[in-house]
């Protein structure tokens, strides 16, 4: 191959790829090669190029990055959409935005959820909950965690009039066409149950997630709509970033990570903690590139 700038070797493309798979983001990546005596510019330019072509699936090169490999490995924030105006009229009820962080492209937002719709809505899925699971990045399976976990339900896009409206709401708010969206997932946590850390987008390092990529375009961002009050804990946590949302009651966060080229944002890697008391419930919303067909 021709137009090698940066060699590795087969080892370290092995350990790369395979923590990569495991959910891995970069910049824990480079600092374990750092630890292992890499220099730091380095280190960080072949994990963010390791990353940035598996999370696209693209092939990775045997021996080695070209320079043009390098230079597309860095994300490309575009303008985000809760850049201007701090209120948003939307559904007869004024949007507010509380917080911004630019990397991620994150927007805290308050007024998304009425208390009544928030209420309406935990009725309705606590007879359908379901202990959840996560899909193992590397087989695609759902699979029980190890830790306490959450409990969760979809709801049909638009399957009643509450949802309906709340559906359309978002899909004004998040400026992407209401097809483009997943059902809405709720989840309830107990004290102590929390999500790991993950990604919204798919990685495409297996069949059901390459095969939904395939049908629907990749996840480009995400609403978490938070559906009661938690006195101590429960905060979405994006731990690569250093940021923290705290649940409240009709409140939001919003936050994105597939750009126009389909670059895939790592600071988007978040989770949720555990509620120190009482339980927290959230409802989430994901927009896809394009009409969201189910498998
Ligand atoms: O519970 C939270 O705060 C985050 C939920 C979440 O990450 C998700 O639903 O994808
Ligand atoms: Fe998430």
């Amino acid at each position: 191959m021709s137009g090698i700038d940066l060699r590795f070797t087969e080892q370290l493309r092995d350990w790369a790829l395979h923590n990569i798979d495991r959910g891995i983001p970069p910049a824990p990546l480079a600092r374990a090669m750092v630890a292992q005596g890499f220099d730091a510019r380095l280190a960080a330019a072949l994990a963010d190029t390791f990353w940035s072509m598996r999370a696209r699936g693209a092939g990775i090169p045997a021996s080695g990055f070209s320079s043009e490999q390098l230079a597309d490995a860095a994300y490309r924030h575009e303008t985000p959409c809760f850049a201007g105006p701090n209120l948003r009229a939307v559904d007869g009820r004024t949007v507010r935005v509380a917080a911004r962080l630019a990397q991620p492209a994150t927007a805290v937002l308050d007024n998304v959820l009425d208390p009544d719709e928030c209420e309406q809505l935990v009725a309705l899925a606590r007879p359908r909950l379901a202990p959840s699971t996560i899909v193992d990045p590397a087989s695609g399976k759902d699979t029980m965690s190890m830790n306490r976990n959450s409990e969760g339900m979809f709801f049909r896009l638009e399957e009643n009039a509450l949802v309906a409206r709340i559906d359309r709401r978002l899909s004004t708010l998040m400026r992407l066409p209401v097809e483009q969206g997943e059902g809405l997932q709720v989840l309830r946590y107990a004290v102590g149950a929390a999500s790991a850390p993950h990604f919204d987008f798919l990685m495409p390092v297996n069949e059901a997630n390459r095969q939904s990529i395939a049908r629907s375009g990749q996840r480009v961002a995400t609403m978490v709509i938070y559906l009661n009050d938690v006195d101590e804990g429960g905060e979405t946590v994006f731990p690569e970033a250093g940021f923290a949302s705290a649940p409240r009651k009709g409140s939001a966060v919003y936050f994105e990570y597939c750009n126009r080229d389909g670059q895939l944002d790592p600071l988007s890697l978040h989770a949720g903690a555990a509620p120190a008391s009482g339980e927290k419930w959230v409802l989430t919303k994901w927009m896809r590139q394009r009409r969201f067909v189910p498998g």
